[in-house]
């Protein structure tokens, strides 16, 4: 069971609440398979990944990257049971879409770097920290149904 401060909720939701969520949601995404090629291969049914222009400029991209980063706005509307919010989602992962855990990790550190991106000085060493606790037990519930 993770434990937060009320400080940490705090960082967390206040910050959120300016999250542009499909900006922020399909430039992780992108990033994510420019940085990490070979992530590219999940998502072969989402037509041109040619170049980092055509991740960055594909529908797909944008449309899934919202829906990712949507479902870290499950995960904060329920910080004291994200194991449980995300089992289905870690089954999926798992067992029909083959994602080994790391690039969970990969993604979860990217979301960082787009926040950076976006907040700047806004986005402070303890608002990182409480992020990046946040990344990681999304992170590790994803992976929890793994076997
Ligand atoms: C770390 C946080 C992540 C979250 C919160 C997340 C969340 C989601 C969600 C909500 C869906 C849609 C499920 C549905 O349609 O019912 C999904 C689908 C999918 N995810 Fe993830 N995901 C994450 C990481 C990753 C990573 C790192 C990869 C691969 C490198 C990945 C690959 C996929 C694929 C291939 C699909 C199906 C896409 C499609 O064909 O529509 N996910 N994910």
């Amino acid at each position: 069971m993770v434990n937060w401060t009320a400080e940490e909720k705090q960082l967390i939701t206040g910050l959120w609440g300016k999250v542009n969520v499909a900006e922020c949601g399909a430039e992780a995404l992108a990033r994510l398979l420019i940085v990490y090629p070979w992530t590219q291969r999940f998502f072969a049914s989402f037509g041109n990944l040619s170049s980092a222009t055509a991740v960055t400029g594909n529908p797909m991209v944008r449309a899934h990257g919202k829906k990712v980063l949507t479902s870290f706005g499950e995960a904060i509307k329920n910080l004291d049971g994200i194991k449980k919010c995300f089992a289905p989602l870690s089954k999926l992962h798992c067992d029909k879409l083959h994602v080994d855990p790391e690039n969970f990790r990969l993604l979860g550190d990217i979301l960082i770097v787009v926040l950076a991106g976006h907040f700047g000085k806004d986005f402070t060493p303890e608002c990182q920290a409480a992020w990046q606790k946040l990344v990681g037990v999304v992170a590790h519930a994803l992976a929890h149904e793994y076997h």
